[in-house]
């Protein structure tokens, strides 16, 4: 079993809400790393990365990425940084991943205050483009397809991301 599309890319990306949205169209499950953290664990995933650490946050979503890869046949949303690990990197060979790309600009409006997301705590701005820079080869070595998200709706992104698998 593998996922029909994984969607990797940075926070606010969309992934999480363009996941719902192919899910609804394609009509199968959908399933998001993040949540499946928060749901084994029982914790926030801010406090985790307060907590445990980050290096600990990423064992447990390198986990919840192995099982959902292994058991799940729908949509498959990872966190932001998921690809940071080079088991996970290995585990997307051969299924079809998306890269949802954003600006910096786009970014930055849509996460806000980056409430809840641990890693923008400080300046929002400077955080992100200092992910953005170090993350986007990583995001496009794993890609089998690019998707532009800035100044486009979810909508527009999950019917490009549709004519593209179908
Ligand atoms: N294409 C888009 N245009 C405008 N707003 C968007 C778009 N995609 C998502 N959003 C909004 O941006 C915010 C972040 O989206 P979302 O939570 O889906 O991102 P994410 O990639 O899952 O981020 P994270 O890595 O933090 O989980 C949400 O408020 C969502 O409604
Ligand atoms: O980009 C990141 O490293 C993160 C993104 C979110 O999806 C969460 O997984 C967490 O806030 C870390
Ligand atoms: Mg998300």
């Amino acid at each position: 079993m593998a996922p029909r599309v994984v969607l990797v890319g940075p926070m606010g990306a969309g992934k999480t809400t363009v996941a719902g949205l192919l899910g609804e169209a394609w009509g199968v499950p959908v399933r998001d790393t993040d949540a499946d953290v928060q749901s084994t664990t029982g914790r926030e995933i801010s406090d985790i990365f307060v907590e445990s650490g980050e290096d600990h946050f990423r064992d447990l979503e390198a986990a919840a990425v192995a099982a959902a890869i292994a058991e799940h046949d729908g949509v498959l949303a990872l966190g932001g940084g998921a690809v940071l690990r080079p088991e996970t990197r290995d585990l997307l060979a051969g299924v079809p991943v998306v890269f949802l790309r954003v600006g910096l600009s786009d970014a930055v409006k849509r996460v806000g205050l980056g409430v809840g997301r641990p890693l923008l705590l400080g300046n929002v701005r400077s955080r992100i483009k200092a992910l953005l820079d170090e993350r986007t080869p990583v995001y496009e070595s794993v890609a089998t397809h690019v998707v532009e998200t800035d100044g486009r709706t979810p909508d527009d992104v999950t019917t490009e991301i549709r004519e593209l698998l179908g």
